[in-house]
């Protein structure tokens, strides 16, 4: 079997005594689109953030290319984050510096390219988001799914192995949502990379997600893992997850 890009192994998340999650244990192939689902409150973002670095969970390991993240040395940490891009919920655009600029960012700090070679590829990848021509605009003057699409674009650049995408198309209308969709299998498809996503879009989990956990508001741990039509199909899927994945679509605006 070919190494996980990542794994969790057992993992517990707290906040204080409260117990978010416990016994979360899953791989992930490389380029898998892999879904984290469970209703609100559940733990999802948090799991993100232990699988990307920045926080420590209570207890457990996040292996990135069979290396154990929080058992490892500071600079070991910084090149196994290095090798995740991240998508978050509110896009996380630099208020003060252009698409461009934002787009760059990453390259100067991961690659070793001159800045005529970051602008050409920064361009490049804006060109795969459809943002090129919006290359000099602030932020502000972008709406919600180009926010979202320059900051995949950003988080792609310096064409991580492993990309992470908190919501990304909560708060789109159906088009901009099926056109976000669309380019994560686009990049998947041209970059290789794996990606971790939460959503609680159906549309979107049914698409694109080969494979997928549940995280159980009640019980606190997994209950569901596999790809999102898998578990709403099979027989002995549980039934909060079959209910949670069968809920009826929002009618198109
Ligand atoms: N820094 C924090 N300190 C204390 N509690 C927190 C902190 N961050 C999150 N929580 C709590 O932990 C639980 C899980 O939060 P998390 O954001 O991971 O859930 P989620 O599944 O991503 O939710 P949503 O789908 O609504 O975004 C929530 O009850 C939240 O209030």
């Amino acid at each position: 079997m070919t190494q996980p890009v990542v794994e969790v192994k057992d993992l517990e998340m707290r906040f204080g005594t409260r117990l978010i999650q416990r016994g979360v244990s899953f791989a992930v192939a490389p380029g898998t689109i892999f879904a984290v689902m469970g209703g609100s409150g559940v733990g999802k973002s948090t799991l993100l953030r232990h699988m990307i670095g920045l926080l420590p969970p209570a207890a457990g390991q996040v292996l990135h290319q069979g290396t154990d993240y929080w058992a490892s040395d500071l600079a070991t940490r910084a090149r196994l984050r290095a090798r995740c891009g991240m998508l978050f919920q509110s896009a996380a655009l630099w208020s003060a510096m252009t698409v461009l600029e934002n787009v760059m960012l990453p390259l100067e700090q991961l690659t070793k390219l001159n800045r005529a070679q970051r602008r050409e590829r920064a361009l490049q990848v804006l060109g795969w988001v459809g943002l090129e021509s919006f290359a000099g605009y602030l932020p502000e003057r972008l709406s919600g799914g180009m926010k979202k699409r320059a900051g995949l674009a950003r988080a792609i650049a310096a064409e991580p192995p492993l990309l992470f995408l908190d919501e990304p198309s909560a708060g789109l209308d159906p088009i901009s949502a099926k056109r976000l969709d669309d380019l994560v299998l686009d990049i998947r498809q041209r970059t290789g990379a794996a990606v971790v996503m939460v959503s609680h879009e159906l549309p979107s989990l049914m698409a694109i997600a080969d494979d997928g956990i549940y995280l159980d508001d009640e019980s606190r741990h997994p209950i569901g893992r596999g790809s999102p039509r898998q578990l709403r199909d099979a027989p002995d899927t549980h039934p909060t997850v079959r209910a949670f994945l069968r809920r009826e679509e929002p009618p198109a605006s």
